[in-house]
């Protein structure tokens, strides 16, 4: 299969600070690369030298070629943070995106894709939510129907339903062969949508494989949670089979199947221990996350989500604002 995307050795540094300390990596046709990391680990940067908007060290090559020598229509971009004009309709906005190009699609189709339809496509651009925002500029992103998609955290702000619906449209596109480099601080998203993930830290890529490789290499073992208010001693309750441990609120099995969670009921039970629920959780990309950046659970809400919250429910992000596309 043809590398869409190419970066060897990418470096780059803002006075003291790198960036990118030598970046290597590639994204095949119709893959879907995910790229995650902590704030500042260098995710934009590296969109930017993907998309030649940064001058950098190294060899960065797109469709084949130079990234700002490629052809702009096949290239959709939705950076992070964007702000146009608050006074053009959701239409007139996509609308002038397609003017941009020779071949453009229709951008009420388009509005419709992101779900963007009547009374909301008419609509100024200011006096849209902050999730309708963002799908109109999903819209322009996608107006020229690109060969390779970059997407700056394109979900933000947008509610489950339509986070959903944008999932599966991204899909779609991938399946007709779209290659989709998507940066996202949602997980989910990440694990849901990405064929492989890539983990930078530091500006360094410090893991890249599938969710399942990664989950495998670095998620660590599923994990009982129990919260109590009891805050017994991890010792009180050490049969030696399981390894445990507290989080706030929290007790923590590790070590055990499912088949084991009656026995470290009983444990829970011979030592008095009263709990308010029991939690099964298989390892996922946030544990990933969490393993390979060294950041505690807390720092990252984990306790939320590993008690069971809905993943759509997932607001680890911050709200940007609304983005477009490269031009
Ligand atoms: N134009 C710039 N001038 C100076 N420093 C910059 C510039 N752009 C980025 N940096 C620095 O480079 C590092 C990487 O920034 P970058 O925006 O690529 O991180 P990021 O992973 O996209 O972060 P976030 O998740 O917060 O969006 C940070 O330390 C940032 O402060």
């Amino acid at each position: 299969m043809d590398k869409v995307l190419v970066a060897e050795s990418v470096r780059k540094s803002y006075g003291d600070v790198d960036a990118l300390s030598g970046v290597s990596l590639s994204v095949a046709e119709g893959e879907v690369f995910g790229l995650i990391g902590p704030n500042g680990a260098g995710k934009t940067t590296l969109v930017r030298a993907l998309t030649g908007t940064t001058a950098v060290e190294g060899d960065v090559s797109v469709l084949g070629s130079d990234p700002a020598a490629v052809e702009e229509s096949r290239v959709g971009l939705l950076p992070q943070s964007f702000s146009p004009a608050g006074r053009l309709t959701a239409r007139e906005l996509v609308s002038y995106y397609a003017g941009l190009y020779d071949e453009a699609r229709d951008p009420d189709a388009v509005l419709a894709d992101v779900g963007i339809e009547g009374d909301d496509a008419d609509a100024w651009y200011e006096n849209l939510s902050g999730g309708q925002k963002r799908r109109t500029c999903v819209a322009a992103a996608l107006v020229n129907d690109p060969d390779v998609l970059f997407l700056d955290e394109p979900t933000t702000g947008i509610d489950p339903a339509g986070r959903r619906s944008l999932w599966n449209l991204l899909e779609s596109l991938a399946d007709g062969g779209t290659t989709v480099f998507l940066t996202s601080h949602s997980m989910v998203e990440v694990e849901r949508l990405s064929d492989r993930v890539g983990l930078l830290n530091d500006g360094e890529l410090v893991a890249v494989g599938t969710p399942a490789d990664l989950v495998a290499a670095h998620g660590g073992d599923s994990r009982l949670l129990v919260e109590t208010t009891a805050s017994p001693e991890p010792d009180a309750l050490d049969d030696g089979r399981f390894t445990l441990s507290t989080r706030g609120d929290e007790l923590v099995f590790e070590g055990l199947t499912p088949r084991d969670i009656g026995d470290a009921v009983r444990a829970l039970d011979d030592a008095g221990v009263a709990f308010d629920s029991l939690t099964w959780t298989e390892p996922d990309l946030e544990d990933v996350y969490l393993s390979l950046t060294g950041e505690s659970f807390e720092a990252v809400g984990r306790t939320d989500a590993a008690a069971g919250a809905d993943a759509d429910s997932d607001a680890d992000a911050p709200v940007a604002e609304a983005g477009g596309g490269r031009r």
